[in-house]
């Protein structure tokens, strides 16, 4: 099989539907930062912070993998420190031509400096809305809730993202430590934002079972799943999850980190494809997991065995993935459709010249 390279994969559009604010920022712009604003790191050049705030093969566990986050988060809690944090992720994400983002992210984390929830929002709305102006990208802002941290926060969480509904919010999620903080304790949340017509996706079946994604689509009214992995060890379910059309956000490299699956090569997103679910290729956590879309599909690529056509089609189920309004998914969707079929890899063409 002819074999594509990353460049190949920037040049495609694409989707990232689920991407921390959070574990998302740029190691130079945390020391920046935490310089500004006086606040002690671990480290204080890139290399000796790297290892607070990206996990390696020795990370053990979701829990584990939260860690990461006390630390990005304690130079997250200003206003111009939101805005440029989320401008600089829809920037990077559009340099490798993702033209439609989601950035999630928990508002009652960025409180500590007495912020409040109001500002914390508009300030990434804002940040968003000027990387819109400058590059060829479209953005949407999920609001998360935290399993371990208190229900109660989490129905304030869903208010905050009543409120900020056709104003750069589009959805709300559930994410934190899974296994211990199931998601029906949060019902009411969800029921207050699907009481809006809001779209709704929650972090299940990573750090715990098929349960938890039940929990998920039955009691909360999930519109998408964030990871699914463990959606493998019941046919039933899955079934369900395929009949009803509910898409999969798939983050493969994040998913080896918290050992949610042993290794690269036993994903399931295979699998999943080959049944025929909605499946969408993400980065989770740009920096924490030290990835971007273009290399998660190059994964796929090289060690599961998709096609160009293929990733074509991840690409296409992103698209169709998206928490946009209709008529707006289907003229963005009819453009990358276009695009993708005139599409040619370099690698491909420059085989035809040596030919
Ligand atoms: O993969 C994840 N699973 C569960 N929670 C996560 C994951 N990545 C990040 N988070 C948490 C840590 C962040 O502080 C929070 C909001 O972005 O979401
Ligand atoms: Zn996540």
């Amino acid at each position: 099989m002819r074999k594509l390279t990353l460049e190949d994969i920037q040049r495609l559009p694409k989707t990232d539907l689920h991407v921390h604010l959070d574990g998302s920022l740029r190691l130079s712009t945390i020391l920046e930062l935490a310089q500004e604003q006086g606040v002690t790191l671990p480290g204080t050049t890139i290399e000796t912070l790297r290892p607070f705030v990206e996990v390696g093969e020795e990370c053990t566990s979701l829990v584990d993998y939260l860690k990461a986050f006390d630390v990005t988060l304690s130079v997250m809690q200003t206003y111009d420190s939101l805005v440029r944090t989320a401008y600089e992720l829809a920037a990077d994400a559009a340099a490798e031509n993702v033209r439609y983002l989601e950035v999630r992210y928990s508002p009652i984390l960025h409180q500590q400096k007495g912020l409040t929830l109001h500002h914390i929002v508009q300030a990434v709305v804002e940040g968003l809305a000027q990387a819109e102006k400058e590059f060829n990208i479209k953005t949407g802002v999920i609001l998360c809730g935290i399993r371990h941290i208190s229900p109660e926060l989490s129905n304030r969480l869903a208010d905050l993202t009543v409120a900020f509904k056709n104003k750069g919010v589009v959805g709300f999620d559930l994410a934190g430590a899974e296994e211990d903080f199931p998601a029906k304790k949060h019902r009411e949340a969800f029921s207050r934002v699907l009481a809006n017509n809001i779209n709704c996706t929650l972090h299940a079946g990573e750090a715990y079972g098929p349960e938890s994604i039940h929990q998920a689509i039955h009691l909360c009214g999930a519109h998408r799943i964030g990871h699914g992995v463990r959606l493998i060890e019941n046919g039933d379910l899955l079934n369900y999850v395929n009949d009803h059309r509910i898409p999969l956000e798939c983050c493969p490299s994040s998913n080896v980190q918290t050992r949610a699956v042993r290794t690269m090569a036993e994903h399931p997103i295979r699998l999943f494809y080959d049944l025929g679910l909605r499946v969408t290729v993400n980065t989770d956590n740009r920096m924490v997991t030290r990835t971007t879309v273009s290399e998660e599909y190059l994964h796929l690529h090289e060690t599961l065995g998709f096609t160009l056509d293929e990733i074509k089609e991840l690409i296409i189920m992103g698209f169709k993935s998206a928490f946009l309004p209709y008529a707006v998914k289907r003229a963005l969707l009819s453009d990358v459709v276009n695009e993708l079929k005139s599409f040619q890899p370099h690698s491909l063409e420059s085989k035809k010249e040596q030919l």
